[in-house]
């Protein structure tokens, strides 16, 4: 990235949960300057602070409070040369396409495209090679420049597991077993989200979809892309996610009455025995550098997971905020009975788990040539 190169860039669903939480970073971004802003047509017109009810704990920026929210159309956008995606899943389906065929490059949240097998999904500090299938759906779906794509990030409860794992895997080699329990937001569902009769004083032990998501997803990002032969005799790629991942993962996914933070109970059985003690996967997990830091991403935090040595952390009131929500917090790594070895993690939903992902894989492919800068 040449020093001083500014990018622009565009924000869709700028005025929910997460679309805020991308103008807030994006506000201070060293390359990244917000040119357009993208909303439902009930806010389309209006001033972004007439259209926004802003609920983050620092101010809007002053640069975008009178920004005209733009409805998500293609053209409105035509002079940005990335687009981060936070809008509603029953909307970011086809709008998503349609900025694609319009040769933009889309950064998304949604949950639309995780699963096409053309589609990276992408969490920055696990699995930036998998940026590499882009060519290939720049073929299928972006003619006739062949450059734009969809990128997406995971699921807020995979993207806090999986950073860990990742470490794990590097460290000991392929998981074989894992079980997880999560304790999750209520941002994680959106404004205004669940409704205060339903959440507080209480646990809600269902939120649809969200199993399976963490089921297929860690498998989808720690797995990798394989090479298929086409009838045409040319090799191409596709991400096969039973047969490279050995991993078989249970979920059980739980509503609680915090704000911001997920916290999740994961136990995890090693492929290799004897499988590492808890001092072992304590060091492993502090010492965990991945490629996005080694590159230089400015959104990379210092320290991707925090190893805490007390017993009652991570916490979300306390560790959410670290690092701006930019890394994970693993804490009371202990022997399993059942499996191996097991922990708590933390992971700020609508940071790492939501806008700093995408930001950083937005970074990652501007450091590594798919976006030029
Ligand atoms: N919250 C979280 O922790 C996480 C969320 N995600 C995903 O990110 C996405 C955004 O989530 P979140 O911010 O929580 O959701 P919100 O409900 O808070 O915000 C949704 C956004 O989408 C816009 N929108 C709704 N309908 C349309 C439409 N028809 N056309 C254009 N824009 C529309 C809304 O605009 P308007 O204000 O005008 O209605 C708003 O800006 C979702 O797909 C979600 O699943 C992923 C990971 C974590
Ligand atoms: N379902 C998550 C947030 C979310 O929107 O996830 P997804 O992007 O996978 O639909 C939660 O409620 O905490």
């Amino acid at each position: 990235m040449e020093e001083g190169r500014q990018i622009n860039v565009g924000v869709l669903g700028a005025t929910g949960t997460v679309g805020q939480r991308f103008v807030t970073l994006l506000s201070a971004h060293p390359w990244f300057v917000i040119h357009k802003l993208g909303a439902s047509p009930r806010s389309a017109g209006k001033t972004y602070r007439e259209a926004c009810s802003w609920k983050q704990a620092t101010a809007m920026p002053a640069g975008v409070k009178g920004m005209v929210v733009q409805e998500c159309k293609a053209e409105h956008f035509a002079d940005c040369a990335i687009v981060f995606s936070g809008l509603d899943a029953d909307a970011a389906g086809d709008i998503e396409t349609a900025f694609r065929a319009a040769e933009l490059a889309v950064f998304s949240n949604a949950k639309n495209y995780r699963r096409d097998p053309n589609v990276p999904l992408i969490v920055p500090f696990v699995n930036p090679g998998h940026l590499a299938i882009i060519p290939q759906q720049q073929a299928l779906h972006s003619p006739p420049l062949h450059k734009g794509f969809i990128v997406t990030n995971a699921n807020c409860s995979t993207t806090g597991i999986v950073i860990p794992l990742a470490a794990l895997e590097r460290a000991f080699g392929p998981l074989e077993l894992l079980l997880v329990t999560t304790m999750q937001a209520i941002s994680g569902a959106g404004y205004p989200g669940v409704s205060s009769l339903d959440i507080l004083d209480n646990i809600v032990p269902h939120i649809g979809g969200e199993e399976e998501k963490i089921e297929w997803e860690t498998l989808k990002i720690l797995g990798g892309l394989t090479e298929t032969e086409t009838e045409g005799g040319g090799g191409l790629k596709a991400f096969d996610m039973h047969a490279r991942h050995p991993l078989r993962v249970s979920a059980a996914c739980n509503r609680v009455p915090v704000i911001d933070g997920h916290t999740e109970c994961v136990s995890v059985r090693f492929a290799r025995r004897p499988p590492p003690s808890p001092q072992q996967v304590r060091e492993a997990l502090a010492a965990f550098t991945p490629d996005a830091k080694a590159l230089g991403c400015p959104s990379a935090p210092r320290y991707t997971i925090t190893v805490h040595e007390e017993p009652d952390r991570p916490q979300p009131r306390l560790d959410r905020g670290y690092q701006d929500g930019a890394g994970v917090s693993v804490g009371r790594v202990r022997q399993c009975p059942v499996l191996d070895i097991k922990f708590v993690v933390l992971s700020n939903n609508v940071s790492i788990g939501a806008a700093t992902s995408s930001i950083i894989n937005a970074e990652l492919a501007v450091l590594k040539g798919v976006v030029p800068a």
